[in-house]
Formats: C-alpha cells, structure tokens, sequence
C-alpha cells in the first residue's frame, strides 16, 4: 500500500510538473504573439494535425509535437479554408472554420470526436458544411424571407483581437473571438446593421462553450428581428440507441406536418423513423443519451428557449448531396434555438445566447434530469450559466 501511495504521489508530481511547464509554454508563445490576439498563433496546421489524430505513441517528434502545442492556432483546414484550433492542456480539442463561424470538431481529452461531420461535406462556399455546429442567423429554416437558415453559416467571419469585455470574464485559456458584420450584399437581403460576435471556448474539463452577442447598429433607429440556433450535430453510436431527455411533457411544432402543434407524451425522445420538431420553453438542460456508448451529451443553454430535435431517417438521408445515405444512424441534432418568439432589438441594444456541451460517462448523468430537478433546473435564471 504504502508502495502504491509512493507511486500515486511521483504521478502527480511528474503530472504537476509537466503541467507547469506546458503553462509557461503556453505563456512564452503568448508574449510571442506580440500584438495580435493576446493568445492567437499562427502556424502550419500540417504540423499541428501531425499532433492530432496521427498520433501513435508518445516517443515520435509528433508526440514531442503535441506536447508543445498552444492552446489556439490559426491555420488552414480542408479546401485551404481558414480553421481556429483550441486545446486545453488536458488533451481536449475544438476546431472553428472561419467560413461560417463553424465549429467542425469537438473531441475530448482521449482525442474521440464529439461532433458529427458527414464524410459528404463540402467545404466548400457557397454551401454551408454539413456538420458540426452552424449558426442560423438572422432566421432559422424558412422562417422568413432569407434562404434557409439564414446566412451567416456561409459567410467568412474575422478573428475580432479586441472584442468589448464579457460581464463575466472567461477564466480558461483556450478561446477564440470571431465578429461578423453584413456586407453590403447582406443589407440588400436583409437591411439591418448588426455586430455577431461569437466566442468559442473550451473549459479546463473539455466542455465546449459558444457565446453569441448580437447588436443592433442600425443608424436609421429601426430595431429589427431574428430567428435562431446552434444546429450542433451530435456523433452517436446508433441513433436506435440514443434518447433525447428533458422535453417531456413541452409543446412542439412538428416540421413534418405543417408546424402543428402538439404535446409530446412519450417518458423520451426515441428514434424510429424521421423526426423533425421544434419544442417550446424548453428547460434549460437536456440531455442526450447514448447507451451503446455509455455517454451522455448535457446541452445547457441561456437566452435560447426553444430546441429543436432533428434526425432525417433514410429517405432524407438519401436525398442530401452532401451526406452519406446511412450516416444517419450516427447523428442526431439538438438545436438551442429561438424561433416561436422571435428576438427584437433596438438600435445598441444587444442579445446573448450561450451553449455550453459536456459529454459525461452516461453512469455518472444517469438520473440528474428526473422531472423534479428538470422543473428545479427551469426555474434557474437562464443568465445563470456561465
Ligand atoms: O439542410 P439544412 O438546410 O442544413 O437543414 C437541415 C435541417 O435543419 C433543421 O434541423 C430543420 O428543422 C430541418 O427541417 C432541416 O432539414
């Protein structure tokens, strides 16, 4: 026993230390990075992908590599296209694509991706990349007059190095700002002036978080309206393993007739066939259970009241370009979203909606979204989360 303690404590040492030395790292690439983004590097992404998903064992230079990573990387994904790669010291990662302000890759500390991404998407503008997590800005599906899901999913936005301060600042080291602001393109559209900025962030223990702030600077005084959602695609097993919980007894409109209104009944959310529905006032927490897996995704989410639940099934599946015909079985989205009641903003007014994923072994969640604590959980102010 004492031989063991012995062991553990040498362990944590050697935990400790590697830990104080990758941080000091971290800080010297900062100071480096002079006067870009304080913590924004630039780099070759071969050479950060080598640190990534190639990896084998920890005795080849791409191990050494991967070691001296810095927790944010500018470089180029697929079809040259600008990405943002996080990393938090503890192994978990996220990739942002400039194009569309699109999260493409979550994966946690073990390097397992969290996100779905079809094999079929296309990185390529004007289609947005099927996968993921897009943005539905300034209106989700068709609900208005602009194509579907609005447009800032297919535009380029820019890394924004002095974003105004958050009310509550972010603590982890691993973030990225990106602003979009509508060209004048855009305006023809959609005539409103608007400032999107978007952090992405990942928490010390992998969580990854997205922070939208949108503001009115329309210089005519109109306010103007939209629609919303984080469309993330979540990778699962087998969608006939998966259950969606925290909807039960809400109201949703069903896309799949008419946007009828209906009131769900099941103990779950099941998948046996297409499914295509927008709940109202949902909690703030739902949870996504994989049993094959044993993993349970917890979506909490502030300022979005709405969530839409969408799996396409085989016929859709079928009838998507970009998209394999069996990759269905192995996403699902869950969608923070606001749609029944669309948000209105004044000119300087400006709105938040936060998104906050964790992926937790199902052993762990299991029975955390009983109805007590889901109606306890609703009742929690939703600018709580932080
Ligand atoms: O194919 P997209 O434009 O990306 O839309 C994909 C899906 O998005 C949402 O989940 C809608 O509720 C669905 O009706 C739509 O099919």
């Amino acid at each position: 026993m004492a031989h063991g303690g012995a062991e553990l404590k040498k362990a944590e040492q050697a935990s400790t230390q590697a830990h104080a030395a990758r941080t000091a790292k971290f800080a010297a690439d900062r100071d480096q990075a002079g006067s870009q983004s304080p913590l924004l590097l630039r780099r070759a992404c071969s050479t950060l992908l080598a640190g990534g998903d190639m990896l084998a064992s920890a005795s080849t230079p791409a191990a050494e590599e991967k070691q001296e990573l810095a927790p944010v990387v500018q470089c180029k994904g697929v079809n040259d296209l600008d990405k943002v790669v996080l990393r938090e010291v503890r192994g978990s990662s996220a990739e942002v694509y400039l194009y569309g302000g699109h999260v493409t890759s979550w994966k946690d500390e073990h390097g397992d991706e969290l996100l779905f991404v079809s094999n079929k998407a296309i990185f390529k503008p004007p289609k947005a990349i099927r996968g993921g997590i897009p943005i539905c800005f300034p209106q989700f599906s068709n609900f208005g007059n602009l194509e579907q899901h609005g447009f800032a999913r297919n535009r380029v936005w820019t890394i924004d190095t002095d974003p105004p301060p958050f009310p509550v600042p972010t603590t982890n080291t691993a973030y990225i700002d990106l602003i979009l602001k509508p060209t004048e393109e855009d305006l023809k559209i959609w005539p409103h002036s608007f400032e999107y900025r978007l952090r992405v962030a990942l928490s010390p223990g992998g969580d990854l978080m997205l922070t939208s702030r949108i503001r009115n600077t329309n210089a005519d005084g109109k306010p103007f309206s939209f629609t919303f959602a984080y469309h993330t695609y979540f990778k699962i097993s087998d969608i006939s393993e998966v259950r969606v919980e925290g909807l039960e007894t809400l109201d949703y409109l069903d896309n799949l007739q008419d946007r009828a209104r209906f009131t769900e009944q099941g103990d779950a959310i099941v998948f046996e066939s297409e499914l295509d529905r927008i709940y109202l006032g949902t909690p703030s927490k739902i949870a996504i259970i994989d049993h094959e897996k044993k993993r349970t995704f917890v979506v909490r989410k502030g300022g979005l009241p709405d969530a839409v639940v969408w799996n396409p099934w085989d016929k859709k599946a079928k009838a998507m370009s970009d998209f394999g015909d069996d990759e269905y079985k192995r996403m699902v989205c869950v969608e923070a979203a606001a749609i029944e009641k669309p948000v209105t903003l004044k000119p300087g007014e400006e709105w938040t909606g936060k998104l906050e994923l964790s992926a937790v072994p199902s052993s762990y969640y299991s029975g955390q979204l009983d109805p007590d604590r889901v109606i306890q959980d609703s009742s929690v102010p939703e600018d709580s989360i932080s």
